[in-house]
């Protein structure tokens, strides 16, 4: 709660969290509880509506029945939601009303919190039963809890954005946890072709891994990199604890390990410990490795399970997210590959404590790049904070001021990503500009033989594609010298002399945006504005070369 919230700055007032669940879930208790640690208000919808009728809740259901009541309930919902800046506990049954399913809907995806309160249930028929009057529960209290979980509980999970199991919590021990997860950003992705999944981002996120991975799997293969061992070392114990039996497989660094015969030694380790169809893999690490484990969970027995732990910032922002996974062939980046889609992104910012500054700023690549295709605000982000990022400091980094700055970056850069990837998840279109920058960036890549990193490459390929969309007449002179500056304030590179121009142009032929004879690009027509740039002028894009290697 403690989030980054300049633009937020002069919004409308609204719930730190509001929380949703079972009768007897624990929901005003913890809620009061949350509000003290966090020295907030505190309000029950239950109690407003009794404030309100001027009688106690079964009364009101007695005389005027249950579509009355909701309706009293649905108007105080939609006006607590809008002017009340607390934790806000809505009875068991609001989010069964249409009208209150839809404004959680929005409060959610303006950033609110729905934290669905999962208590045991035998724990909650006891405290529901204990605490009377309840006209929900009349007859049989427990067999009516019961068949009204069965009815709630999928539509709980629809409308919440957290979910918290409480059992054998202490009071105080669950809304800490209710607070931490609070905290984490969450972006939501869905769309066609797509089965839901959530990017959380947040210290401390790789707990949640037993929950991404449910009940299903009983053996887990942790695929990592040998400079991300402190983490997985962590995240194999909490794997361990949680029962599953973990296959610990680490890989060649980066790009070495985005290759074929990679993937095939772990198909052979596949096979020989017994993975199954309802078993999974968890990918931890730099992009490289995620793609390369995605990859493998795509392709084992037709697609296992995943679970993407990005640990490096252009993993967070971008690799993460989407389901683009794959391998390098000695012909290209990227050139084998599937989408698929992952079952949760758990971005631990803990895992930054490890990661070198270079590293760090090459990630900034992407995160300007999703500045200038859509989300203006992160470059003036970058801007504003461009000496702090620039001397970022992997042991210092949770304690410092830049910790909500890198979060907000990370979560606006998601969602720009989620954005495209939502619309159009087989890139047929929309989603080709997140390819801004890459067309060049790729060759850069390959000609380098990978000593370059993608970000700097990246970097280096948006300014070869303002000065493309500058050159064919898109983009205006300030916007190209604005691209120069921001990018060198960061530290990133924006000029590259490692080839000669038919090298480059063969290698661009050769990207997945081609088609058939003619280059492709996405181009810039102002920030904010990108566009498909296709078969452009011959001259123009020998032009950009020559402005770019003139740089270096
Ligand atoms: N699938 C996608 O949509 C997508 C998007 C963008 C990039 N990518 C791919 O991602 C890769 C680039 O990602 P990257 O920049 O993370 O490169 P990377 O995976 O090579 O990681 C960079 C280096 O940082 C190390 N590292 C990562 N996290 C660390 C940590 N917490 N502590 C210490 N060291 C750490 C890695 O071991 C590696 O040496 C490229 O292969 C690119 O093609 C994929
Ligand atoms: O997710 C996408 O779509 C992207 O284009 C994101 C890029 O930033 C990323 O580098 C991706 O790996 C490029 O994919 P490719 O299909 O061009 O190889």
């Amino acid at each position: 709660m403690a989030r980054h919230s300049r633009h937020e700055a002069g919004a409308r007032r609204r719930p730190a969290a509001v929380i949703v669940g079972m009768m007897g879930a624990g929901k005003t208790r913890l809620g009061k509880e949350m509000s003290q640690m966090l020295g907030i208000g505190f309000a029950d919808a239950d109690q407003q509506i009794e404030d309100a009728i001027g009688m106690s809740i079964p009364k009101y259901f007695a005389r005027h029945g249950e579509a009355a009541f909701r309706e009293v309930e649905r108007r105080t919902v939609a006006e607590t939601l809008g002017s009340f800046d607390g934790i806000y506990a809505l009875g068991g049954g609001a989010p069964m009303t249409p009208t209150v399913r839809e404004a959680l809907h929005d409060y959610a995806e303006h950033g609110g919190r729905v934290i669905y309160l999962l208590a045991d249930p035998a724990e909650a028929m006891e405290r529901a039963r204990r605490g009377g009057g309840r006209p929900m529960l009349d007859g049989d209290a427990d067999a009516r809890w019961m068949a009204l979980y069965e009815q709630r509980d999928p539509v709980y999970r629809q409308v919440a954005n957290v979910i918290v199991r409480t059992h054998g919590m202490t009071p105080k021990t669950a809304a800490r946890k209710m607070i931490e997860m609070t905290n984490e950003g969450i972006v939501h992705v869905d769309g066609a072709g797509i089965e839901p999944y959530d990017v959380r981002i947040g210290e401390g996120v790789l707990n949640h891994l037993p929950d991404v991975l449910g009940a299903g799997p009983v053996r887990v293969a942790l695929i990592h990199t040998q400079s991300v061992q402190r983490h997985s070392d962590r995240a194999r114990a909490i794997l361990r604890k949680a029962g599953y039996q973990v296959s610990d497989i680490a890989i060649p660094d980066a790009e070495a390990g985005k290759t074929v015969q990679v993937a095939d030694g772990i198909w052979q380790r596949l096979g020989n410990e017994g993975f199954t169809r309802s078993d999974a893999i968890v990918g931890l690490g730099g992009g490289a490795c995620t793609d390369l484990a995605g990859f493998v969970a795509a392709t084992w027995m037709r697609g296992i399970r995943y679970v993407n732990c990005p640990t490096s910032l252009l993993a967070m922002v971008d690799a993460s997210t989407g389901g683009k996974t794959g391998v390098n062939t000695p012909q290209g980046k990227n050139l084998v590959g599937s989408f698929y889609t992952p079952a949760g992104v758990l971005a631990d910012l803990r895992t930054l404590t490890s990661l070198p500054n270079d590293i760090f700023i090459e990630g900034l690549g992407e995160v300007a790049k999703s500045g200038f295709i859509r989300d203006p605000e992160i470059l003036t982000i970058l801007e504003d904070h461009a000496d702090e990022l620039r001397a970022f400091d992997g042991e210092t980094f949770l304690d410092s001021p830049l910790k909500p700055v890198v979060a907000e970056l990370i979560e606006r850069t998601v969602r720009v990503k989620a954005h495209h990837v939502c619309a159009d998840l087989k890139e047929a279109g929309l989603r080709e500009f997140l390819n801004y920058g890459h067309t060049f960036g790729h060759a850069i890549e390959q000609l380098e033989h990978f000593r370059w990193r993608h970000g700097n490459a990246v970097a280096v390929g948006m300014v070869y594609a303002a000065e493309l969309s500058n050159l064919t007449g898109h983009l205006d002179r300030p916007t190209v010298e604005y691209t120069y500056d921001l990018l060198d304030r960061l530290g990133l590179p924006t000029s590259w002399n490692g080839a000669g121009f038919d090298e480059v142009l063969a290698l661009m032929h050769r990207d997945k945006k081609a088609r058939g004879n003619t280059l492709r690009f996405v181009g810039l027509e102002e920030i904010g504005r990108p566009f498909h740039l296709d078969d452009p002028d011959p001259q123009a894009v020998r032009e950009a070369f020559e402005r770019v290697r003139q740089q270096a």
